[in-house]
């Protein structure tokens, strides 16, 4: 049986499972095939027990499936697979058979690098969070210039964190690393959409390590941030203290790692201060908008070590997780706020929670400033230009409708598995404009094409901005498309 056995093993679980339960059980599976025993590598115990407990009956269904009836043995144990195993690229091969901090190579420093060294100044190396009122800035311990840098939000706990089923599992595993910092979820990497309360998360984790060990030493930053420092630290040949720092933390929060892309020496330090943390038994928390074989521009050896630890998604909320944070915003601010109105809020807002806190925030504000109660036709008043936005806004329904009118083909069509020409192309266009012009994620676009792998989406986009570049026709469509869906 080839080892590729398990790739396709892994595209038939792919269709099976929520891609959410799939990225984060199935994906980082590694594996080693020798004399007829398929040998699988967890990252961690955690995973180990759970993918034995509750998809390996499954997964040696399928193998005795693709091995025409025969089951191989399968065992698992924690670690990584042995070198060459799998297919995997050159660097990857390079980085698991040194196992310690590689010799670094000296990449230049690009120019969008220098350009958010720039940006970046001095001032902005905390995240501002301008729609959240009780945000209070926390040093941390650390030492020397870089003190600035480390602050904390207090108000984003465990505490003022609403669970719900979208982000259940994140908010759990974020929990086991506060208890247990450079335990078995190392790194720990949460990603989704914006607004979703990645960076809560990220934050409640800090908080809470330091108040179960005063005097950790607790590092949040935002990757510009981390760039501008770097590229900082070589203007003043100081890059060894920069090192040093941030290789002595106990923890190192890095929030919204996809501005790493295109940044080739920050990324380069970046992974050898990972892989010194990693080893030294310190946390590493990694935020970013989407999982971590998405990001491009992205060195393939940093990804498959984001994949090492616990690999999380945030998905947008629902609406009863909506309803109660709301009710606890209201609660936060001493406002008064029936169950009717936070459905009516959540049932009109549906995008994120930034904007979902944003329309309350106007809706307090009002409510205040003219004594009125806080009713459904108050909210709807207060709400009116917000709302008429969201109205305007295109959906994915929209999209499909447009574009199999403009490419006279049925809607069906987009939806169906059909793979011919004047069908795939045009399910392409339609896909793409859903990313673009809407905030649904590559899942949720992928659902709403009939139940496709986010990958397929992935590619969708991807060919569509190669193809405006080679070919005037998709231009010239695309560029009709934009005009057709938002004016
Ligand atoms: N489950 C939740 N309970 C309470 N507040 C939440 C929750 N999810 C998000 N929020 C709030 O929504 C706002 C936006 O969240 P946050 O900044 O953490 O999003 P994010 O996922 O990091 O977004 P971005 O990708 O833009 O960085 C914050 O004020 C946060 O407190």
């Amino acid at each position: 049986m080839p080892n590729t056995m398990w790739h396709q093993c892994l595209e038939v679980l792919r269709d099976e499972f929520p891609a959410q339960q799939f990225n984060t059980w199935l994906r980082p599976l590694q594996s080693d095939l020798r004399e007829g025993q398929l040998m699988l590598f967890a990252p961690n115990r955690f995973v180990m027990d759970w993918v034995n407990e509750k998809y390996l009956r499954r997964i040696e269904e399928v193998l005795k499936d693709l091995n025409g009836g025969q089951a191989p043995r399968v065992n698992m144990k924690v670690g990584s697979a042995p070198r060459n195993s799998e297919p995997v690229s050159r660097s990857e091969v390079s980085v698991r058979s040194s196992g310690a901090v590689q010799e670094e190579s000296g990449s230049r420093v690009t120019e969008e690098e220098k350009g958010v060294a720039v940006s970046a100044g001095d001032n902005t190396s905390v995240r501002a969070k301008p729609s959240n009122p009780s945000y209070e800035r926390r040093p941390v311990q650390v030492e020397g210039d870089i003190k600035h840098q480390s602050f904390l939000n207090e108000g984003f706990t465990f505490d003022t964190f609403v669970e719900g089923k979208s982000n259940q599992l994140a908010r759990a595993a974020s929990m086991q690393v506060a208890e247990n910092p450079g335990g078995a979820y190392n790194p720990l990497f949460l990603y989704g959409g914006v607004g979703l309360g990645k960076t809560h998360l990220m934050h409640a984790i800090g908080n809470e390590i330091v108040r179960r060990k005063p005097g950790a030493k607790v590092a949040y930053l935002r990757s510009e941030r981390f760039v501008a420092d770097m590229v900082k630290a070589l203007q003043l040949n100081a890059i060894n203290e920069f090192k040093r720092y941030y290789r002595s933390v106990d923890a190192l929060l890095i929030d919204d790692i996809q501005f790493f892309a295109r940044k080739e020496r920050s990324q380069e330090e970046f992974f050898h201060t990972f892989n010194a943390l990693l080893e030294g038994g310190q946390q590493v928390i990694v935020t970013c908008d989407r999982f971590p074989k998405e990001i491009v521009d992205m060195e393939e050896r940093l990804k498959s070590r984001f994949g090492w630890g616990l690999t999380v998604m945030v998905e947008p909320p629902e609406l009863e997780t909506r309803v109660a944070i709301l009710m606890k915003k209201a609660d936060q601010a001493n406002v008064k706020l029936s169950s009717e109105a936070a459905f009516f809020i959540a049932q009109k807002i549906r995008s994120n929670v930034r904007e979902l806190e944003g329309a309350l925030r106007l809706v307090i504000a009002n409510a205040h400033f003219t004594g009125s109660e806080i009713t459904p036709p108050f909210i709807r008043e207060s709400l009116k230009d917000l709302l008429a936005l969201h109205e305007k806004q295109v959906s994915i329904d929209n999209i499909q409708r447009t574009v199999a009118e403009y490419y006279k083909i049925k809607v069906a069509d987009l939806l169906s598995k059909r793979r011919t020409r004047t069908v795939t192309r045009p399910r392409q266009v339609a896909m793409s404009l859903s990313k673009e012009l809407t905030n649904h994620s590559l899942p949720e676009i992928g659902d709403a094409f009939g139940g496709r792998d986010h990958t397929t989406v992935l590619h969708a986009c991807k060919k569509i901005v190669e193809l405006q570049e080679t070919d005037p026709g998709i231009r010239e469509d695309y560029q009709n498309f934009m005009r057709l869906l938002t004016t």
